[in-house]
């Protein structure tokens, strides 16, 4: 019956398979990535162009459906199949939405926040333009706030009825990611009864997953599980469904809760940056190059103790050459019983930086990220010692995270999977000034007593996820798989063919 047909798909593909084959370009497509299938009006001129005149009346339909493209981007692409008769057009439309509804694990409506000054300042015009066609297309609908605010949307989360929604979307950088994320594992956490002040409770997971359409400064949380910062990828990622387990540390100080963090807890080299360049928000994405340098040239170090838990739970280290990133499955050998004693180990010194990263931290600045081989939903966190040494040797370590040599190859670079770790400044807190003061003093000056090597100072202060803690002295502990993304990981890059 599909007599002169562009397009021919077999019935049998779809019966055993799930998939549909396009034999003109030989692509086979799952069901779980068909977007959308739509019934194709044929009009007057389409019809008389020629081709199809001597073919009795055609029927058509379209399937959307998503094609990879170059660096992990996705792309929604169609293929219109025509046919002459209109029973077995509908039949074939009828039995693809049938295969479509039965994928349960697609949002249908979404909450989602926009901040409008994040990054480039692009969020509204980007969900505007790339994300609502395509979710129009997917027939999901949205409630969407555009924050008027710092901290509008995680305060929002504690109020609003979540229960009607299938997962939040927050158009933004790290910190509006992180402010979504503080927002749903807080409600969650007060709607079970859950108190966050306390170090040792066990946090419950959240119900919605959380989907990125990035437009931030760094983006590392999109990119580091997606493959690219890409708002049109990210929101197709969301209309499929897919699902990323991921972990999250929680920081507290002195049995009070301060932050969650998901990607980078950096002190010393991050912390000097971030605190730097908040100051210099107006100028845009640049501020971390030049935030970035004049800390370089700074050249700062911290003395303190960290204690830590090595993750003995995990497979794989994180001077492995491969990273261990995929995804959901989590690599946990076997649960610890709780009669294993705990052995924590203890390092004093002095850092220039301090890093635990979560997950790899890759973003387009380091392509292959702080922590290359840092797994997402393990349990675990990869901490990166960084111990005083020269300017040289220290651009030497950064100038790795941007090419293929191994950055923990270095004496004064150590790394650890950790479950747990503490950080004590050997200069306590003072919370109420002296040393604020002196903090305040000295960012920017270049240490001249010291040219050649480091200038010690008391405190810098930790980058967590892009938003300053106020406290040096910090007690984290990884929550494995505590909250779920639409993602699913950075995906072996497909063959040339496959491409084309
Ligand atoms: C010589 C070049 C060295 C380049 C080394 C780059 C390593 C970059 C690793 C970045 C990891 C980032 C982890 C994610 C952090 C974000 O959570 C967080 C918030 O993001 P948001 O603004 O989107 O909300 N972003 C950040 O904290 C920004 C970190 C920016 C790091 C910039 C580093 C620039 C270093 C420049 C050194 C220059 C030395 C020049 C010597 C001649
Ligand atoms: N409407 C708003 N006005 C001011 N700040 C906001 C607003 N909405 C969110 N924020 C805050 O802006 C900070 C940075 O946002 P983010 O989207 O991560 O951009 P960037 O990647 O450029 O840092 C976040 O900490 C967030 O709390
Ligand atoms: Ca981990």
């Amino acid at each position: 019956p599909w007599k002169g047909l562009r397009t021919y798909i077999s019935p049998f593909n779809i019966a055993f398979s799930y998939c549909f084959s396009v034999l003109t370009d030989t692509c086979s497509v799952p069901v779980s990535e068909i977007i959308t299938v739509e019934e194709t009006e044929i009009d007057e001129k389409h019809y008389h162009s020629g081709k199809w005149q001597k073919m009795a009346k055609p029927y058509a339909f379209t399937v959307y459906y998503v094609k990879r493209a170059r660096r992990h981007r996705w792309r929604c692409s169609h293929v219109t199949f025509w046919c002459t008769e209109e029973g077995l057009c509908n039949q074939w439309i009828q039995t693809l939405k049938e295969l479509l509804e039965k994928l349960t694990c697609r949002p249908k409506h979404l909450l989602v926040y926009i901040n409008p000054f994040g990054g480039k300042r692009q969020g509204k015009r980007i969900y505007e333009q790339k994300v609502v066609p395509l979710f129009n297309l997917a027939s999901i609908t949205a409630d969407v706030i555009v924050t008027e605010h710092a901290n509008h949307a995680k305060d929002s989360l504690f109020e609003i009825n979540i229960e009607k929604y299938d997962g939040v979307v927050c158009v933004g950088g790290d910190g509006m990611f992180s402010e979504v994320l503080h927002g749903l594992i807080g409600r969650t956490q007060r709607d079970c009864g859950v108190d966050q002040n306390n170090p040792k409770a066990s946090l419950v997971q959240c119900n919605l997953r959380i989907g990125i359409i990035p437009a931030g400064s760094t983006d590392c949380v999109c990119y580091a599980t997606v493959g690219v910062n890409d708002p049109v990828t990210s929101a197709l990622h969301i209309i499929i469904g897919d699902s990323l387990a991921m972990d999250v540390s929680s920081v507290h100080h002195n049995n009070t809760f301060l932050k969650y963090s998901v990607s980078l807890l950096g002190y010393g080299f991050y912390g000097d940056i971030l605190r730097d360049s908040e100051k210099k928000r107006w100028m845009g994405l640049i501020r971390y190059d030049l935030s970035g340098f004049k800390t370089f040239l700074s050249h700062h170090c911290y003395e303190g103790t960290v204690a830590f838990l090595p993750a003995q739970h995990t497979v794989g280290s994180p001077r492995d050459k491969k990273s261990s990133f995929h995804g959901a499955e989590c690599r946990q050998k076997k649960r610890l019983g709780s009669e294993e004693v705990e052995e924590w180990k203890v390092i004093q010194g002095k850092f220039l930086a301090i890093n635990a990263a979560n997950m790899s931290c890759a973003c387009p600045r380091s392509p292959k990220g702080l922590s290359p081989a840092a797994h997402l939903a393990d349990g675990s966190s990869d901490l990166i010692l960084v111990r005083k040494c020269s300017r040289l040797n220290f651009l030497r370590y950064l100038i790795r995270h941007t090419n293929q040599d191994d950055q923990f190859d270095f004496a004064f670079v150590e790394v650890y999977r950790v479950r747990k770790f503490q950080f004590t400044s050997k200069h306590v807190d003072d919370e109420d000034g002296d040393l604020k003061d002196l903090g305040k003093k000295r960012f920017g000056q270049i240490c001249s007593d010291h040219p050649a090597c480091c200038c010690s100072l008391p405190n810098s202060t930790w980058n967590c996820d892009g938003e300053i803690l106020n406290n040096s002295a910090i007690e984290v502990r990884v929550h494995c798989q505590l909250l779920q993304l639409f993602a699913r990981g950075i995906e072996e890059t497909p063959t040339q063919e496959a491409l084309s």
